[in-house]
């Protein structure tokens, strides 16, 4: 048997959950032979996959080193680990889950310092006073030095911190800290502020795949299938299907509709006995529907998809694109 093709997905973690809806979703069915805490896995009816349970900065590191062909895991982690990371990875899409943001955060009490370059007034300054720089805690090291090199604050120190970086201020062991937040909570339960000028990165879960995974023909057939269920299931969620019947639909008309309601006819205009097929945005179904019985349609009926598949993948040609390059 040829060596597998690795997938990796979050075993724990923010990620972890979203992660295995999102695969079901696309009708990829994980599962796990030796039961739950067996960190290997397989894909119903994709032959030769084999599923690698690793943590969400685990993923990232086998990104980087090749050792799996995609993985979900969060763009703050790829960033962070990867250097280069363009070249090294693909983020193949954005999967609208495990949205964070990497963000520079002071004391709240630090009341005129508000901006990147108050910072930079205030790292000057520090050293003079304290006898030491003005110290980061992080874990966003890499992230950390180019976004304050950016900003020209140079006068400072990282202190690594793994885990609660938000009480390194209270606890002394740091002036300021990096960090990833969603609802901010934990900031302001320590005190702490983020900086009008400090988002680092707007961050989600993404589909990654590695450069240097061993990428043969049957690698990259394995790649299309799966691909190619994740892009019939994204492109069945942007719409919802129409359908009616009425003899007045032309050309004009669907033009109409297309650039109003970005509707698309998937299947051509009016069939011989008027019967339309619609894809339309969900927020404009209303407004659609309206438009069509003004202009004549009796009925007009609304279904959810659950996959559209199309000839064109544009996630396999994406990733095709990039490891042509
Ligand atoms: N509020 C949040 N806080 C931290 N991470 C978040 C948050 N929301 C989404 N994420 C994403 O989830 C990723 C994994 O974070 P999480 O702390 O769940 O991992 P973990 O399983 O604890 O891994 P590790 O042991 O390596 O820290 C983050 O890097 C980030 O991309
Ligand atoms: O802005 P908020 O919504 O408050 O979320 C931010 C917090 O969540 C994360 O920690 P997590 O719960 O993942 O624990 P960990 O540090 O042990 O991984 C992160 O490191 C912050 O501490
Ligand atoms: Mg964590």
């Amino acid at each position: 048997m040829s060596t597998p093709f690795v997938v990796a997905v979050p075993s724990k973690g923010r990620l972890q959950e979203n992660a295995e809806s999102f695969f079901a979703r696309a009708g990829l069915t994980l599962s796990k032979a030796g039961g739950a805490r067996d960190y290997r896995g397989t894909i119903a009816g994709v032959d030769n996959v084999e599923i690698a349970y690793l943590s969400a900065s685990e993923i990232a590191a086998n990104l980087a080193r090749g050792s799996v062909h995609l993985g979900v895991t969060g763009e703050d982690l790829v960033r962070e680990s990867i250097p280069d990371a363009d070249k090294r990875v693909l983020m193949i899409e954005g999967l609208g889950f495990g949205y964070a943001n990497v963000v520079v955060a002071v004391p709240q009490a630090w009341i005129d310092v508000r901006t990147m370059a108050d910072l930079d007034d205030v790292a000057s300054g520090f050293r003079e006073q304290h006898n030491h720089r003005m110290r980061v805690a992080t874990k966003y090291i890499n992230l950390t030095r180019g976004f304050f090199a950016r900003h020209g604050v140079g006068d400072y120190r990282i202190v690594e911190s793994a885990g609660a970086t938000e009480g390194a201020p209270a606890a002394g062991t740091a002036e300021l800290i990096v960090d990833i937040t969603t609802t901010g909570a934990t900031l302001t339960a320590n005190g702490l502020k983020v900086l009008d000028d400090g988002v680092m990165l707007r961050s989600q879960a993404n589909l990654v795949a590695s450069r240097d995974a061993d990428w043969s023909t049957g690698a990259r057939e394995t790649a299309r299938v799966i691909l190619d269920h994740i892009a019939a299931r994204a492109r069945a969620s942007k719409y919802r299907e129409v359908r009616t019947r009425f003899a007045g639909c032309n050309d004009a008309l669907l033009s109409e509709a297309h650039n109003r309601f970005g509707v698309v006819a998937p299947f051509g205009g009016p069939t011989s006995s008027g019967m339309l097929t619609l894809h339309c945005p969900p927020g404009k179904l209303y407004a659609l529907g309206s438009f069509l019985r003004e202009h004549g349609a009796e009925t007009v009926s609304v279904v959810s998809l659950d996959y559209v598949f199309d000839r064109e993948n544009p996630l396999f040609a994406r990733l095709e694109a990039f490891l042509r390059q």
